[in-house]
């Protein structure tokens, strides 16, 4: 538990880069973290052979090589719950022109993105939430809101961005929201699961997280974003700076991902481990950062519809395959979500059915 002095504080320091304006020896004690030692190095060795598989949109969908690329899909989505996706079709020149925005926006005045400053008891915004259990402080500075459905949006938020921005975030929302979709059929396709079961991700909720993480000059004792899975159906990183940061839990390593220009990575996300019954994993992973440069990334989470329940795929559940987890409402889960801490697996293991007690 935080001592309410220490939430002042924390509430203090809202923006590193603000933090870091005043020149630096070392790292106020909020963000050091303690090393256990059975952690494994927060910088493991960059010559790691296992390098996150690379598949390609295009092929998924066109020529002689489909088959085989959904196979590709489906063992990395088994083995990493994680790959680079090249070919995807997203328009080079939003992808562009939102990089040009977005770096614009985190170096505005602090005044001016204090506008955005997330609200108490709200989620959205700019700054970060504290919560009872936090201990110490990311080294990162966070925009969170949600963009879809329209319906949801925050009037102070996205719609009074300076135009530019939001323009060309409208185009990226549609955009990706697409991609979103076309991915999530294609893995219902790898996954056997009825094209029925997949509408609940038709016209979804899509939320998107840009994340600024400024040098350091102490990197190894920081981590940018702590360990979590995400709550989503899949999430779609774009690292839009080519900074490296990004590391990817695997069989009790941290394997480093590096950036492949015009690639997104994408992740399955709590929900899709859910309604695969287990195949496909919700991995952990974390954003380390560095003493030379600041790393930009936007990440969008793709979810169910609000009303939509989730649980195991009911195609893909019977008697010898019975359901691992437990049936919830998109909206519950969401909301329960964010009243915990970003803290491993832990949420998921919660909707886990327990050996005692499985049944169809
Ligand atoms: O910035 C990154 O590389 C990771 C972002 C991420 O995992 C998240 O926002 O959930
Ligand atoms: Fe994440």
């Amino acid at each position: 538990m935080v001592s309410s002095e220490l939430v002042r504080m924390f509430e203090e320091v809202l923006s590193v880069q603000e933090l870091i304006k005043k020149p630096l020896t070392s790292v106020p004690q909020c963000y050091v973290r303690q090393q256990c030692h059975n952690e494994p190095a927060l910088f493991p060795d960059e010559t790691s052979s296992q390098e996150l598989p690379i598949i390609s949109l295009r092929k998924l969908i066109h020529g002689e090589d489909t088959e085989l690329e959904l196979e590709k899909l489906n063992s990395a989505c088994r083995d990493w719950g994680f790959f680079q996706l090249v070919e995807h079709g997203i328009s080079p020149a939003v992808l562009k022109t939102l990089k040009d925005e977005v770096e614009g926006f985190f170096t505005l005045p602090s005044e001016e993105k204090m506008k955005y400053k997330i609200q108490p008891g709200d989620v959205e915004g700019y700054g970060r939430v504290i919560r009872a259990d936090d201990t110490k402080l990311d080294w990162g500075d966070r925009f969170f809101f949600k963009t879809n459905p329209r319906s949801i949006r925050k009037p102070h938020l996205l719609p009074q961005f300076p135009s530019s921005f939001r323009s060309v975030l409208e185009s990226y929302i549609n955009e990706v929201q697409n991609l979103g979709m076309r991915v999530i059929g294609l893995l219902g396709k790898a996954l056997k699961i009825e094209k029925r079961e997949l509408e609940v991700f038709e016209d979804g909720i899509q939320n998107l997280r840009m994340t600024y993480y400024p040098p350091c000059p102490e990197p190894d004792l920081v981590m940018g974003l702590s360990a979590h899975s995400d709550a989503s159906g899949i999430t779609i990183l774009n690292q839009m700076n080519g900074v490296n940061g990004l590391q990817i839990k695997k069989d009790g390593d941290w394997i480093p991902v590096n950036v492949l220009s015009d690639a997104f990575v994408i992740n399955i996300g709590d929900i899709l481990e859910i309604m695969s019954n287990g195949a496909y994993k919700s991995v952990e992973h974390r954003a380390t950062v560095n003493s030379e440069k600041e790393r930009i990334s936007i990440a969008m989470f793709y979810l169910p519809k609000l009303q939509a329940d989730i649980g195991p795929a009911f195609s893909l559940t019977n008697p010898e395959n019975p359901p691992l987890f437990k049936r919830t409402e998109v909206g519950t889960y969401v909301e329960d979500y964010f009243t915990h801490k970003l803290d491993g697996k832990s949420y998921l293991d919660l909707m886990r059915i327990s050996d005692q007690n499985l049944s169809i």
